[in-house]
């Protein structure tokens, strides 16, 4: 959908998608933003801040600062859930589930430069055209089961990324969340997705920087295989 560049995309506005973080709960005494800029040196390609606990003032201002240390990275920023946080930050998109504000008034709201994601639970989220023609790009949620976030639908596992990548418009890129590490991310890739999304493999990580560097590794080098291929 997207048809001009938001912070990191393209020229044609495509998002890069390789190795996608999604804040979460770093180490006690570690800056939020100190482990996003040494993940990003490691190769993160797209960060989405999620904070399910703050107030929109508070992701305003958290996000307005990892945007500016995002600048002449290339990475694309996108804020979670919330659409007045999202316009409140310069080239900021967004990413929504299926219970939140439908992605065809996120476009609504954001314009067409802003990268807009949607979390897909249910194989009949598909028969939303008008949803996915708004969105550039949807998220396999969970491929598995994780700690990080107990409430998740039914996992899809590696043979839901397989049939989603089937159903999925083949211009909508497909990323892949929950339970992902460097360990299992190249079957994912395998499976069908884009780029991987993680939350504790890089944020709980003693080295933010090499467990970025060892993900992207992974990432591409499955991405450089034939479609199919797994460990
Ligand atoms: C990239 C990405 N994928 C999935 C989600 C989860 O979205 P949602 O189902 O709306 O759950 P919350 O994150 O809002 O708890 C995501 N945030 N990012
Ligand atoms: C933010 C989020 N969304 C999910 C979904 O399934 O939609 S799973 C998840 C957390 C992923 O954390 P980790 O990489 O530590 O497993
Ligand atoms: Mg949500």
């Amino acid at each position: 959908m997207t048809a001009g560049p938001g912070v990191g995309a393209d020229a044609a506005g495509r998002p890069d998608l390789r190795l996608y973080l999604v804040t979460g709960d770093v180490p006690a005494g570690a800056d939020l933003a100190d482990v996003v800029s040494a993940a990003v040196e490691g190769g993160v390609t797209t960060l989405q801040l999620r904070d399910k606990s703050g107030t929109r003032d508070d992701v305003i201002r958290v996000g307005t600062r990892l945007v500016e240390r995002l600048a002449g990275t290339g990475v694309t920023f996108i804020v979670n859930d919330d659409v007045d946080a999202a316009r409140a930050i310069p080239g900021a998109g967004l990413h929504v589930g299926p219970d939140d504000l439908h992605p065809a008034d996120a476009r609504s709201s954001l314009g067409d430069a802003a990268v807009i994601g949607w979390s897909i639970h249910d194989v009949a989220q598909l028969d939303d055209a008008a949803a996915l023609e708004a969105c550039d790009y949807l998220a396999v949620s969970p491929v598995w089961p994780t700690p990080t976030k107990p409430d998740t639908t039914t996992p899809w596992g590696l043979d839901g990324v397989r049939r989603l990548r089937d159903a999925v418009p083949a211009r909508l890129p497909l990323v892949a969340i929950g339970g992902i590490t460097a360990a299992n991310a190249a079957s994912v890739v395998g499976a069908g997705a884009d780029g991987v999304c993680v939350v504790s493999a890089i944020c709980s990580a003693a080295d933010p920087q090499a467990a970025a560097h060892t993900l992207r590794a992974q990432v591409d080098a499955a991405l450089g295989r034939a479609p199919g291929w797994s460990p």
